[in-house]
């Protein structure tokens, strides 16, 4: 079986953790680099993986999973150039930065795919979108898309694509959580109580999340099926349109595209 390191286990590295071990994954193929002790000792105490240096990682894995923030990417990069196997396939699931870059730094010819995941990879329901770098073949390719479908769906996009799936996908969960937080706040200040507030708004999420992906209907139609005449809805939507929201997440999301980019450029040569 493909030998997987993630290095850096965070929040995106463990959800990828969790969800390849829930999928069904040998916890003796995987295993995960972390600056921290704690976070090891935690890590590998909760899913039965190795924590390993980042040297021992790059001899052994047959995928590198790079799972640090965009800004801890340089003295990683310079570890790696030295201690990667040639031909090690390297995976980024850094907002912002190109395949170039670890092209640049790593040895020629080295197969590199970028990955935008997001964490509801952690119940297996993420959405990733992935890009060949300039020495990633099919197969290479092919290998992240079988195995990132185990914990999700995986569309590919050229890379040139990946600064606006960033911002619509890969941040996308934060947009849905900071909505149900606001309307948790709403049942509030509508004198209920919070975890009856919470356990309502919860199942309504569920429910059109739900029906979104297995209607088959488009959005509107099923808003439009919520939405009586004269009635509480539209009293509702005149509110959310006075208040722009619908021009707030152009622009939000617009402005997560561009910090994306912006990454990107911070490890820019010159
Ligand atoms: N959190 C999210 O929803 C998503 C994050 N990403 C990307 O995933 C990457 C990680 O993000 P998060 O998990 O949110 O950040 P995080 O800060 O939770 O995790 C990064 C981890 O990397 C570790 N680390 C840093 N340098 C290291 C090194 N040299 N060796 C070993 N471990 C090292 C840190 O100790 C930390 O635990 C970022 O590049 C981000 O753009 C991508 C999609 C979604
Ligand atoms: O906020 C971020 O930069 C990361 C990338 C996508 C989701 N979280």
């Amino acid at each position: 079986m493909t030998t997987i390191a993630i290095l850096g286990a965070g929040k995106i590295g463990e959800a990828l953790l969790a969800g390849l071990i829930g999928a069904g994954r040998a916890p003796d193929s995987l295993m995960f680099t972390e600056r921290y002790p704690d976070r090891v000792a935690e890590l590998t105490e909760r899913y039965g993986v190795r924590g390993v240096e980042t040297d021992e990682a790059a001899a052994q894995a047959d995928v590198l999973i790079v799972a640090v923030k965009p800004q801890d990417i340089d003295p990683l990069l310079q570890s790696l150039a030295t201690a990667i196997t040639p031909g090690t396939l390297v995976v980024s699931l850094c907002a912002g930065l190109p395949t170039a870059l670890y092209e640049r730094h790593l040895p020629a010819g080295t197969p590199v795919v970028r990955v935008m995941p997001n964490t509801p990879m952690l119940v297996g329901e993420a959405m990733s979108a992935i890009s060949a770098g300039s020495h990633a073949e099919p197969a290479h390719l092919q290998l992240v898309e079988d195995l990132l479908s185990t914990v999700g769906k995986v569309v590919r996009v050229p890379e040139s694509q990946q600064d606006a799936v960033t911002a619509l996908s890969g941040s996308g969960p934060a947009y849905f959580f900071f909505l149900v937080e606001a309307m948790i706040d709403a049942g509030i200040l509508l004198g209920l109580p919070r975890a009856v507030s919470t356990e309502l708004i919860i199942q309504s999420a569920v429910g059109a999340a739900t029906m979104l992906r297995d209607s088959g209907e488009h959005p509107v139609t099923l808003r439009e099926a919520v939405t009586s005449p004269g009635g509480t809805t539209i009293a509702a939507i005149r509110e959310l349109e006075n208040h722009r929201v619908r021009a707030a997440l152009l622009t939000a999301i617009e402005a997560a595209a561009l910090r994306s980019a912006e990454l990107g450029k911070a490890h820019e040569p010159g």
